[in-house]
């Protein structure tokens, strides 16, 4: 099968959650091996229950599937898993979401969670040529006091942290709950970015920009509702991770086809094409440009665009952004 010019180019991923890439089939064989029980007999049962309302059926879900993960092994599996099937998506560099407080409630020592994922990451460096590394992700509806705490946790792992990320039910836990612990994350030289506009309000995306002074948006679709917001978000160059598929399983648009990608990429912003959690969502993050490019009628030089914002956004020095830009010119020339 020959690929179009977007499967084969080489790529970012920069919103991916590693919890949120567990596979079927992982997930059966993790609860065997690990003897935890699940209300699922084999992968086709888990598949159906994969229908949402929105965002908070899917995270009842999708934290039940986590209880599978228990040991360094087990992380190191999951993101050695997520990193080769990116790699067959031409992806390059992955800045992937990593949950400890999904984790050491259960018992799991945090250094279990970080060394398994970090060690993962080492080996596609060699294997595949994959850079990138891990954005801490915080719970929004836990409080502060509990994300200084997972801060205090990852300070042996301080420099091997790439950013600090924030999820979970959105609306009703604004950003500016977490000032203190993106004050604190940025004194230590991490990069910030935070969930915001999935399924919150606009002032959400305001605030995480205003205070905690997020470098880029994860999601950020409902930015649309403001356009004072739009406008500064296409004049300030701030990147929005958008995840397509993700949008339409968790009912933030009714279809691909009216998804406001193309409508924000036309105002000027630096949007990203991302799979968030593929699985759950039907697609890597291929199926995420195709799918969405088909369904919007996205031209051969909008969906470059955002291939090329991937690289413009990522969390890279300026010599690695040149060579991958280069990369991309190389496989897919300019119009
Ligand atoms: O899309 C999401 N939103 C919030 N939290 C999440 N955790 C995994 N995916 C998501
Ligand atoms: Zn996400």
């Amino acid at each position: 099968m020959t690929l179009s010019a977007v499967e084969a180019a080489p790529k970012a991923e920069l919103h991916i959650h590693l919890e949120g890439s567990l596979e079927p089939d992982m997930l059966l064989a993790l609860a065997a091996r690990n003897q935890v029980t699940i209300p699922y007999a084999n992968a086709d049962e888990l598949r159906a229950a994969y229908d949402f309302a929105d965002l908070q059926e899917f995270l009842e879900l999708y934290w039940a599937g986590q209880s599978v993960l228990r040991t360094e092994r087990d992380f190191y599996d999951l993101t050695h898993a997520y990193l080769a099937r990116a790699h067959r998506d031409n992806v390059v560099h992955v800045e992937a979401h990593l949950l400890p407080q999904g984790h050491t409630p259960r018992g799991v020592p945090f250094g279990a969670v970080l060394d398994g994922a970090l060690a993962a990451f080492d080996d596609a460096r060699h294997a595949f040529g994959i850079t990138g590394g891990i954005i801490l992700g915080l719970n929004r509806h836990e409080s502060q006091d509990e994300a200084l705490a997972v801060l205090r946790s990852a300070q042996p792992w301080r420099d091997r942290i790439l950013a600090l990320g924030l999820e979970g039910p959105e609306k009703g836990n604004p950003p500016s709950k977490f000032t203190q612990v993106y004050d604190q994350a940025r004194d230590w030289g991490w990069h910030l970015t935070a969930h915001a506009g999935e399924e919150g309000p606009p002032d959400y995306i305001v605030e995480a920009l205003d205070v905690l002074k997020v470098e880029r948006i994860d999601h950020g679709v409902r930015c649309e509702q403001s356009p004072a917001l739009v406008r500064r978000l296409a004049e300030q160059g701030v990147p929005l991770t958008v995840c397509p598929l993700s949008n339409v399983m968790l009912k933030v648009f009714p279809a691909l086809a009216q998804h406001n990608l193309r409508r924000l990429l036309q105002a000027g912003l630096c949007v990203t094409v991302n799979s968030d959690d593929p699985p759950y969502f039907g697609g890597y993050v291929n199926a995420n440009y195709t799918q969405s490019a088909a369904a919007l009628g996205l031209s051969a030089a909008e969906q470059r665009r955002l291939v090329r914002n991937g690289f413009v956004a990522a969390f890279i020095d300026d010599a690695q952004r040149r060579r991958c830009l280069h990369d991309l010119d190389a496989a897919w020339p300019p119009p």
